[in-house]
């Protein structure tokens, strides 16, 4: 090798930073919610928290967060409703400006609030979820809808995640459900990122893409074990949710969790707005970009109905049309997301596949 080249690779090498940011404490298992105060308390946060709950999140866990640390800190509340999600984070802002640091309590949307407000002033966040029904639970990133559809935005990744699994196991199986498809789909995310690796030259994370597609190898594996209001469930689900979370925190953006089957999941939002769950849609999107790359789709819809989450459109009360509108209109969410919903698909394609992908 030349003394110039030698040299090239030891600036390159010599030049790479990389800032990752992982949870400290990961807490999960029955009853962890009591260990809240010892968290805090480990963590030396500050005096005071804000914690951002939902209407019906506050009153399965918020709530008893409040009382857990009213001894031993100045506690406000803040409820993000269900009304303009950045107006809400404006909002959640302001009101986390007021206090030492972050605690979300509540499912994905309650949890993106609380991690972008914390962010964008500068507080710690600790991740309480109450349903495992996302890998936002521990990731840097939060996904905001907007006009253009939902973005990728930079969030605090929590310090610490407390999991109790007997709140979570008693959510409706709907939720869980919903967050193993949101892992299951990292297999298609991960090709999209390969594809586009390859094609386009996008840096990818060797690490980052394993701890991806791990787990959701270990969630596939034991499809059979994944059970209604199981605690053992919640615990599975939960865990590989954290792990789906800290692979995006690895590569410092969604890729790992969110390729073509996500672009579907957003463009559908916005056709059918409240249709399906995040990861339910993700899944089924999940079907058809596995059957694209000319991967094991029927795996996929299998294990999807094995863990009880849909598979078509209409198991979100979604019609086919709009599912063809969907898969269509994915390329013009986050266009310099490539994946394989990018590479031309037609509108005939787009039907065939509906007809032929979503049988029951
Ligand atoms: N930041 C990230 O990396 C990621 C963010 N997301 C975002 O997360 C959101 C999806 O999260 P979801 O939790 O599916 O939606 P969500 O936050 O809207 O919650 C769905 C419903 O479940 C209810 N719920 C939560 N816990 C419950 C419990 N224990 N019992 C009964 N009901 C309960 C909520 O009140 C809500 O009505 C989307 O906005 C999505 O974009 C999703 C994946 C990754
Ligand atoms: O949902 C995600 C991973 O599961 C990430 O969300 P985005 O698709 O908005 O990046
Ligand atoms: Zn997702």
């Amino acid at each position: 090798m030349s003394a110039d080249r030698i040299n090239l690779l030891r600036t390159k090498v010599f030049d790479k930073s990389k800032w990752m940011q992982l949870p400290r404490d990961v807490v999960i298992g029955h009853d962890v919610i009591e260990q809240i105060p010892a968290v805090c308390e480990d963590l030396a946060l500050g005096d005071s928290v804000l914690i951002v709950s939902g209407g019906q999140t506050r009153d399965i866990a918020g709530k008893k967060v409040e009382a857990l640390l009213a001894g031993s800190y100045d506690v406000a509340t803040f409820a993000a409703n269900d009304g303009d999600p950045l107006e809400t984070i404006r909002k959640a802002e302001a009101a986390a400006a007021e206090a030492g640091f972050v605690i979300g309590v509540g499912g994905g949307r309650v949890i993106d609030t609380a991690k972008i407000a914390s962010y964008n002033t500068d507080r710690h966040f600790i991740s309480v979820p109450t349903a495992a029904s996302h890998d936002g639970i521990a990731s840097s990133r939060a996904s905001v809808p907007t006009a253009e559809g939902n973005v990728s935005l930079a969030a605090e990744p929590p310090i610490a995640v407390v999991a109790d699994t007997a709140v979570i196991a008693s959510a409706p199986h709907r939720l869980l459900a919903s967050g193993c498809a949101d892992i299951i789909a990292n297999y298609t995310a991960i090709l999209d990122w390969e594809l586009s690796h390859r094609l386009r030259g996008e840096p990818l994370s060797e690490y980052a893409l394993t701890l991806s597609r791990m787990t959701a190898e270990i969630l596939f594996k034991n499809a059979d074990l994944i059970k209604p209001h199981s605690e053992e469930s919640a615990w599975l689900v939960t865990k590989a949710l954290v792990s789906s979370g800290v692979a995006m925190s690895i590569a410092g953006s969604s890729r790992p969790g969110s390729g073509g089957e996500h672009k579907f999941s957003h463009a559908l939002e916005k056709l059918a707005p409240g249709k399906g769950l995040h990861g339910e849609k993700c899944g089924i999107g999940a079907i058809i970009t596995m059957y694209l790359h000319g991967g094991d789709w029927e795996g996929i819809r299998d294990s999807l109905k094995k863990i009880g989450a849909p598979t078509t459109p209409a198991g979100i009360g979604v019609d086919d049309e709009t599912a063809v509108a969907a898969l269509l209109a994915a390329r013009t969410i986050r266009p310099e997301r490539f994946t394989i919903l990018d590479m031309g698909l037609t509108e005939e394609s787009a039907r065939d596949l509906v007809k032929m992908l979503y049988r029951e």
